[in-house]
């Protein structure tokens, strides 16, 4: 920000009231022109400002559509601020009256014009309006469309800076905005904050090929926290504590591209799970991130450090569990040795940061560029299924992140109807109470629906695997017929071999399918043609599916010791239901009974 930008902008915070919005230099509308400010009142309409720095002896000329400066380097022209704020601010109202919603009715006095006045004008923030009305500049630059140095300090008065503002409006007529118009404002002027419905994209906005024509009805948008969020480019670190569901996984996508454009170095996004990072890996291809932007396990990211710098990778032949712990002992070893050079990447991002032990943010933490310090760390603690409890205690002071003031809630899910994360919230009750916790530890946070509403979930039985694959057949055929996409069909189980039945019934009715049983069928799981997933529970998280089946309840929680973690697990299974959750048991025991308890009082809350 040039200093007149940042006068202004503390102004903007300090003396408009918090019903306000401004967005500096960002993007906007179809041509991405990139004004200084944009400010926006749900009830007065919105201004475009453009801020200039320049002293009074430094214009040499200026008449209505360019300026003569003399700089350091000689005489420059420029184009006159005040035209080009009209400018910016007509294609404004242009993309907007496209909308039917944001245009005044057939039968009213401004039929088909926009609901919102609007205005535009110049910030000379090195001027005062004593030497402007000294000058000439008043016939170019249209005096109350104008704020200069003196009437934009500290001790100005709110209320005149306000109507300062609003002073630049040519024509005021009473306007309110409902919620919905407002969003409606914000998916035209930004449209890399539409959420796109696609299967499994995370909202992620259309990639290239694929831009929005028509204006839908219904609009879906990034609501303003996560906004703040994804547009928050600045150094330092950040921790976003955020419920299933609340666009956590969205927010990094956008980061991703964002920062990509931004930075030179690398940017190396991390998760714990195999299949999300091979999914987020192939979204960002899709929008041309993939040279910049790396997606990786956290194992995988190991492997290829020691690879890479020729470091000892272990042999995996003493089990998982070793061959992993082996794998981070040797990269934390390489990188203390100097093997493996730290701040390698612009910007590190961790999804899934709940099931991160601490060395590993230790270690990561290390790969960030000192100049841009950029970490984010996205976490849900009610998720966290692979800790015991006692790891889950832990500051991010302690492992080198250091978000103090700067770590944010996000508590509302968008992805489940308010039925299936009701249900989901009833039966991780005990997970989900919300626990005090300072800025720098993991709070945890109960999800608050966004309200769409669908069937509720279903709890089935059947007398054995066999009669659970033909009825899950059943439905999966169901669902096509009513148009469902394959690949938005997922069956979770417990353990991989648990699906011989599933599998047969699925060849025998030649429905298409795939089997997250191996590393690279997991990386590979979105990559071929529509299909039905078979993955386990542990291998959903960060995906999810429009229907979702969960067989064997009754195998859940069935010793005493398990029934916390399967608890996290089932809670992390329903919510990946977007629209339909069917749960299925054989006998009962394990979490049924607790299921139908859950099931049973979000309908009975429903119906009062
Ligand atoms: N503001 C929004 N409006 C509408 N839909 C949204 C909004 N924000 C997120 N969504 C949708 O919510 C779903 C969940 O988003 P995402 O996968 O990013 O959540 P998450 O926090 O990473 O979830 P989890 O931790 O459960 O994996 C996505 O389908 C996304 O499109």
């Amino acid at each position: 920000m040039t200093s007149g930008e940042r006068r202004l902008s503390e102004r903007l915070e300090q003396k408009l009231e918090d019903d306000y919005l401004c967005w500096y230099d960002v993007p906007l509308g179809p041509q991405q022109r990139q004004p200084d400010f944009v400010v926006f009142h749900p009830a007065r309409g919105f201004v475009v400002l453009e801020v200039k720095d320049w002293k009074l002896d430094s214009i040499r000329s200026i008449d209505r559509a360019s300026v003569e400066l003399l700089t350091a380097l000689g005489i420059k022209r420029v184009s006159n601020p005040m035209s080009q704020a009209r400018v910016y601010a007509l294609e404004v109202v242009d993309a907007l009256e496209r909308d039917p919603a944001l245009r005044n009715p057939v039968d009213t006095p401004y039929a088909g014009r926009l609901i919102m006045p609007y205005g535009f004008g110049v910030v000379l923030s090195s001027i005062t309006r004593k030497q402007f009305e000294a000058t000439d500049l008043g016939q170019v630059l249209e005096p109350h469309k104008v704020i200069c140095q003196d009437e934009m300090t500290d001790s100005a008065d709110a209320e005149d800076f306000q109507s300062r503002i609003w002073g630049m409006f040519s024509h005021v007529f009473a306007c309110k905005l409902s919620l919905p118009q407002i969003e409606r404002v914000r998916w035209h002027l930004f449209p890399e904050l539409r959420v796109s419905s696609g299967q499994g994209q995370f909202g992620l906005f259309d990639g290239p090929g694929h831009k929005t024509l028509e204006i839908p009805d219904l609009i879906k948008v990034m609501d303003i926290q996560q906004e703040m969020l994804a547009r928050s480019l600045g150094d330092g670190h950040r921790v976003i504590h955020g419920v299933a569901g609340s666009g956590k996984t969205m927010i990094l996508g956008y980061r991703c591209l964002y920062l990509a454009r931004a930075l030179r170095k690398p940017i190396l996004v991390l998760c714990f799970n195999v299949t999300l990072a091979a999914r987020l890996r192939e979204l960002l291809a899709e929008r041309g991130a993939a040279e910049q932007v790396s997606v990786c396990s956290f194992h995988e990211w190991c492997r290829d450090m020691l690879r890479t710098y020729h470091a000892n990778i272990p042999r995996n032949s003493g089990g998982y569990a070793a061959y992993t712990a082996e794998l981070v002992a040797q990269t934390i070893a390489s990188v203390e040795r100097g093997q493996i050079p730290r701040g390698q990447y612009g910007a590190v991002m961790i999804d899934e940061g709940h099931d991160f032990e601490p060395e590993w943010f230790q270690l990561v933490v290390q790969m960030v560029d000192p100049n841009s310090n950029s970490v984010l760390v996205l976490y849900d603690d009610a998720q966290s299924i692979y800790k015991q409890e006692k790891q889950r205690k832990f500051s991010f002071a302690s492992v080198g992140i250091q978000a103090q003031g700067r770590t944010t809630i996000l508590k509302l899910n968008y992805r489940n109807t308010l039925e299936i994360l009701s249900v989901a919230k009833a039966f991780a009750d005990e997970l989900l109470n919300p626990q005090e916790s300072d800025d720098d530890g993991a709070p945890i946070v109960a999800p608050e629906s966004a309200g769409r509403r669908g069937p509720l979930p279903e709890l089935v039985q059947c007398k054995d695997d066999w009669a659970e694959a033909r009825f899950i057949v059943e439905r999966i055929r169901d669902e096509v017929a009513q148009g469902r996409a394959l690949s938005d069909i997922a069956v979770l189980v417990q353990h991989m071999s648990d699906h011989r039945p599933l599998i047969t019934r699925l060849e025998e009715c030649g429905i298409p399918y795939l089997c997250a049983d191996s590393q690279s069928r997991k990386r590979a799981l979105f990559e071929s043609a529509p299909s039905v997933k078979i993955v386990t529970v542990y291998s959903s998280k960060g995906l999810e599916f429009g229907a979702t089946f969960i067989p064997r309840l009754d195998a859940y929680g069935v010793t005493h010791d398990k029934i916390d973690a399967d608890a996290r697990l089932l809670y992390v299974g329903m919510t990946r239901a977007t629209q339909r959750l069917v749960m299925l048991h054989q006998a009962e025991g394990g979490m049924v009974g607790r299921v139908r308890e859950s099931i049973n009082g979000v309908s009975d809350a429903l119906a009062a």
